[in-house]
Order: structure tokens, then sequence, then C-alpha cells
């Protein structure tokens, strides 16, 4: 067991596209870390340069007080369990298992007696005399698994281990991985772009975006108090409503956020009155997931917005009400996001990736912040909202929600949260 430190890790790879950006992350001693975030975003190009398959361009990789930027991959007590993981097709079960620790030469049954209690473990107990060929998908990533675990590594890697299985089979597989890694308690960096598996499994997960993270918390932290309005659209199913809004202070210092053809107030014992009523005018985006919201039936309710049902839909537990509102929405996977990659041009405002490249590598002075791409995200679309199963509403029909603005959270216009809590 050690833990992993990365210090301003960059890679850079051929055509210069930058693909993790001077990014700092500490995984403690026996913690799963969760890497979660969209495809491409860098995840695998980490995992593989902890584990010494890709060359770091910049930073540093440490295990405990080792510097692991030094060691070969075989130095670095490091397994890796992939998508798919390859299996010696000519080799049964066990022998797939025993494998590493024969090559470190263990006799055949001592490494045997250790493969089939790991197998065991990893209830493959059944088909340990099987190919390969023979086995579900399921039962291979076991197999990959085990021999990955057999040799009692360091730090466990997992790169999407359960993203070619079933959904049942995905469940099962979920639990054990969690269960045995902390039976183990092995150091372990999951990455995946579920958040199902990141809520469910991480000690912390490490939301990455664009080659950098957004943000590290446990699971409770990231979904409740996300510090970025790509975070908080990340995480939760329905994806949060991201609103564009104006703060204006009133009469007696209350606060009023202005949704353009609707308004809400904050509560002026609300902390985030006292902050918000020095910036009057000031441009926010106001968060809500779609259950801050209720149905009411009175028209003049305070904190409350007005719509026409555009959708509904029934999804077992609860309804899903798509409701037209008149509001500006902010596309979370927009909002604050970098230029895109294409080369540098000296009149260019935004500086492309080339030029950010160049300045990580010390080629060219760095570049000013580029200013977020802001017309791009908002959109007059639907709020999202749930409601109790039972409600029944057809399309057209005029309803009044009302919003609960304790659970709110606020951003200001490149997404950065201006009213975090817990941390
Ligand atoms: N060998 C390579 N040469 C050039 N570019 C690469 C190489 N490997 C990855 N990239 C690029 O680096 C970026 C990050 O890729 P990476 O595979 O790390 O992302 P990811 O988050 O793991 O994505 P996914 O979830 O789809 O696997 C991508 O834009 C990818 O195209």
């Amino acid at each position: 067991m050690t833990a992993i430190r990365l210090d301003a890790v960059s890679k850079v790879f051929e055509g210069e596209h930058l693909a993790v950006d001077e990014l700092s992350l500490q995984v403690d001693d026996g913690e799963f870390m969760v890497l979660l975030g969209p495809s491409g975003c860098g995840k695998t190009t980490l995992l593989r340069m902890i584990a010494g398959l890709e060359r770091v361009t910049s930073g540093e990789v440490w295990f405990g007080r080792t510097l692991g930027t030094r060691l070969a991959p075989r130095e670095r007590g490091v397994a890796m369990v992939f998508q798919t993981g390859a299996l010696y097709p000519n080799r049964t079960v066990q022998e797939n298992i025993m494998f590493p620790l024969q090559i470190a030469g263990q006799d055949d049954a001592r490494a045997g007696s250790t493969a089939a209690g790991l197998a065991q473990i990893l209830s493959l107990e059944s088909v340990l005399d099987r190919m390969p060929r023979t086995l579900s998908g399921g039962q291979r990533q076991r197999v990959a698994i085990g021999r990955a675990l057999v040799r009692r590594p360091q730090v466990f890697l997992l790169d999407e281990p359960l993203s070619n299985l079933d959904a049942t089979m995905r469940t099962e597989l979920r639990q054990e991985i969690g269960a045995m890694t902390r039976d183990l308690n092995v150091t372990t960096l999951y990455v995946t772009h579920d958040q199902v598996e990141a809520l469910t499994l991480a000690d912390r997960i490490a939301v990455m975006r664009d080659g950098r993270i957004e943000d590290v918390g446990t699971p409770t932290q990231v979904y409740n108090d996300p510090a970025t309005a790509f975070v908080a659209g990340f995480l939760g199913t329905p994806r949060i409503n991201l609103m564009a809004a104006t703060v204006r202070v009133t009469a007696h210092h209350r606060v009023a956020l202005d949704l353009g053809s609707q308004s809400i107030g904050l509560d002026p014992t609300d902390r985030r009155s006292l902050i918000l009523r020095h910036h009057d005018g000031a441009e926010v985006i106001v968060g809500a997931r779609s259950s801050a919201f209720s149905l009411i039936t009175t028209q003049d309710a305070p904190n409350q917005l007005s719509g026409t049902i555009r959708a509904f839909e029934f999804h077992g537990q609860q309804s899903i009400a798509f409701v037209q509102c008149g509001i500006e929405v902010v596309d979370p996977d927009k909002i604050g996001q970098v230029a895109p990659t294409h080369a540098s041009h000296e009149a260019d405002p935004v500086p492309s990736f080339l030029t950010r490249v160049r300045s990580r590598l010390g080629l060219e002075k760095p570049a000013p912040p580029p200013p977020e791409i802001h017309g791009a995200s908002h959109r007059r679309a639907d709020l999202v909202v749930e409601l109790p199963v039972d409600t029944e509403l057809a399309r057209g029909t005029r309803v009044h929600l009302a919003l609960d603005t304790s659970q709110i959270h606020l951003f200001d216009r490149t997404g950065r949260r201006v009213d975090r809590v817990t941390r």
C-alpha cells in the first residue's frame, strides 16, 4: 500500500495535443479514488502515466516517498485492469491468475493455491479449469482483476473495467470490486464516465474535464456542493437546471435573482443574501436540481415560477415534467469551456491549445486566460422538474412551481461556485 501524488503532471501528444494539463492530485494510502469525466478528458492518459505506460511530458508522479517517474513500469508496484482484460487464451482461469506469481519465481503449488484463494473471493471457483473463450464477459473481467491483484500491488488502477458488461453484471461486479479493494486495503484509482459507479464506489471522486480536475471530494460533497456548473451538470439525473440570472438588490437590501420574465428572491436570513447584496447587476447562474421544485396551486407564492408543460414522462419512481418558463438556460458542458483545439493565430483573441502547450513547456510567454464562451452556452429551454409519480399533467397545462431556494447553488459567469459551504 502506498499513497499516489501527482504534481503538476502534463501530457502533450505528438501534434501538440494537450491531453493532461498540469494536473495535481493526492490519493491517500488505501483510498478508493474515482476519476470521473466525459470521453476524451484525459482519464486513460493519466492512468497510463501513473502505470509508466506513457511518459509524462512534465510534472512528477510519486508513490509514497518514491519518485515514480524515474521508475520503469515493472518497478512501480502498480497493477492495471483495462476495459477488456486481455487473458492468455491457451491457459485456464487458474493458470491465468497464477501466471504473474510463476513469472516472479514462485513454485506452482503455492502460486496455484494463492490463485484458487483469490478465485474464491471473485466467485470464479467453479470455472477454475475453464479456458477464457468459454467465459462470460463478467467472468473474464474477474479473471483479469484476479491476475492483476495476485501479486498484491501497491497501487491498483482500473480503466472502465465494467463498460463492456450488461447492467446486472455491472452492478454485481461493481459491488465486488468495492468490497475486495477495501478488504485488501489497496490504493485504488478507478476511471469511469459513469456517475453511478463513481457515486457508489468512491471514497472520493475527482471530476476531470479537458485534462484538468474541476472538483475533488466525497460523493456527497461533489453531488451536494459542486465546485463548478460543469460538475453540477455531470452528476445527477435528470441534469441540474442552470438558469441565467441577474442579481437585483431591492429596498431593504433584499436580493432577487432576475431570470428575465420571472424572478425569485433570497430569504434575507440566507447567508448568500449577505454576499450578493453588494453585487447589484452581477450576472450569475442559478443551479437547481429537478427535486428542488414542487407543484403549487396558488399563483402568488414567493419564489414561484410559472410555465407550460411541454412534455411529461413517467419514470416508475417519479414523473418528470419539462416546463417552458421562458427562462434562459445554460448548458453545463459549454460553460467555462476553454478554446477548441486548432493552430494558433496571432490575431486570435482566444489562445489555442497550441499556444497553451507552448506556454506550459516554457516555449512561449504565458497566454492570458481564455475568456469563457458565453453566448454559445445559453439558450431558451425547458426547466426539468421531478414530480410525484401520481401526478398527471397534460401537455399545454399551465403550472406554478415553488423553488426551494435553500437548495439552489450560485455560480459566476464562468461556471465557478460563488456560494460554496462545505469546502
Ligand atoms: N497516443 C495518442 N496520440 C495522440 N492523442 C492521443 C493519444 N492518446 C490519447 N490521445 C488524445 O488525448 C485525449 C485524452 O484521451 P484519453 O484516452 O486519455 O481520454 P479519456 O478521458 O480516457 O477518454 P475515454 O473515456 O473515451 O476513454 C483525447 O483527445 C485523445 O484523442
